[in-house]
């Protein structure tokens, strides 16, 4: 159990994973901030204070955090959960389509590390945790800058995690497997420009589902994140659903050729 004074702040916290994140959090102690694009229209959620954010305004990351710091004195974990996802064959999405993505899904996280991170290095510690998915791990075919994203999300966690371990501060991974919430819907709803290709849309629709069938349930991602922020001695990575764990376990085991493999002793990194 976290003790009362622990703060959490989840992004993108009024609807599927991330609203019942924000409920795993607060049932395991923490005071929580929930942020979404229109708190005024969100469920009200018992525990859960909830301030407006969109991802993709630097300014206004910023000065959310200063306004979740002037009020709650501290933030001891970041749910970089807010994401959007993009159906269509890779030759088909415009620049502009996969940028908005990326603006979400990559620049939103390191937007709100970026903003994080002096408080918890003041704090001592932290926990960052981001939604990655499975397709962080693997490719999926009409899914590419979706599954381009999760990757990224991959490489900056683990990055990061090595320059601020030393401070307290861990950033890590949760790995879900298809998940029935509404990301499908909010991925590609009809005014979105992210939505899908109607010819494709069959195509995306069976890869999606195919996923979801190995799947999992937001409840399963929440007890995921809530180990995460609570374990005493973290992992790296937490993967969820039965497909997300045995994809986890195969990908330590996918074969690779290895040329020139000596590695000099100073270019390991500390583990
Ligand atoms: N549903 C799945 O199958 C699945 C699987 C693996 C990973 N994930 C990841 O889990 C996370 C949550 O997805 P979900 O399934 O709960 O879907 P969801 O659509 O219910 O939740 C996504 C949330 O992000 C918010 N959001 C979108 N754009 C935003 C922006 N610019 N600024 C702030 N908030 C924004 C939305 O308002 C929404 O609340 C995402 O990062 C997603 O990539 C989902």
């Amino acid at each position: 159990m976290a003790s009362t004074q622990q703060v959490a702040l989840v992004t993108g916290a009024s609807s599927g994973i991330g609203r019942e994140t924000a409920l795993a959090l607060v049932k395991a102690g923490f005071t929580v901030v929930g942020t979404s694009r229109d708190a005024s229209r969100s469920t009200p959620l018992d525990g859960v204070t909830f301030f407006d954010l969109d991802v993709t305004e630097e300014a206004s990351v910023s000065a959310l955090v200063e306004q979740v710091i002037g009020r709650f004195g501290r933030i001891d974990v970041l749910v970089n959960n807010a994401g959007i996802g993009l159906m269509g064959a890779a030759e088909e999405n415009s620049v502009a389509q996969v940028r908005g993505v990326f603006d979400i899904n990559v620049f939103g996280v390191m937007r709100m590390t970026k903003a994080v991170l002096p408080h918890m290095r003041a704090l001592g510690r932290g926990r960052i945790i981001n939604l990655s998915s499975v397709y962080g791990l693997i490719p999926g075919p009409y899914l590419a800058a979706y599954v381009a994203s999760k990757h990224a999300v991959e490489g900056y966690s683990e990055s990061v995690d090595h320059e601020v371990r030393e401070h307290g501060v861990r950033v890590l991974l949760v790995e879900p497997g298809g998940t029935n919430t509404g990301f499908e819907a909010n991925s590609t709803r009809p005014d979105s420009p992210l939505r899908v290709y109607d010819k494709q849309r069959r195509i995306a629709e069976q890869v999606l589902a195919a996923a979801v069938e190995g799947g999992d349930t937001p409840a399963t991602v929440a007890r995921a994140v809530v180990a995460a922020a609570t374990d005493s001695k973290p992992k790296q990575r937490y993967t969820s659903g039965p497909l997300a764990s045995r994809v986890s376990m195969l990908r330590r085991f996918a074969p690779v050729r290895i040329f020139d493999g000596q590695m000099r002793k100073s270019h390991r990194l500390a583990n």
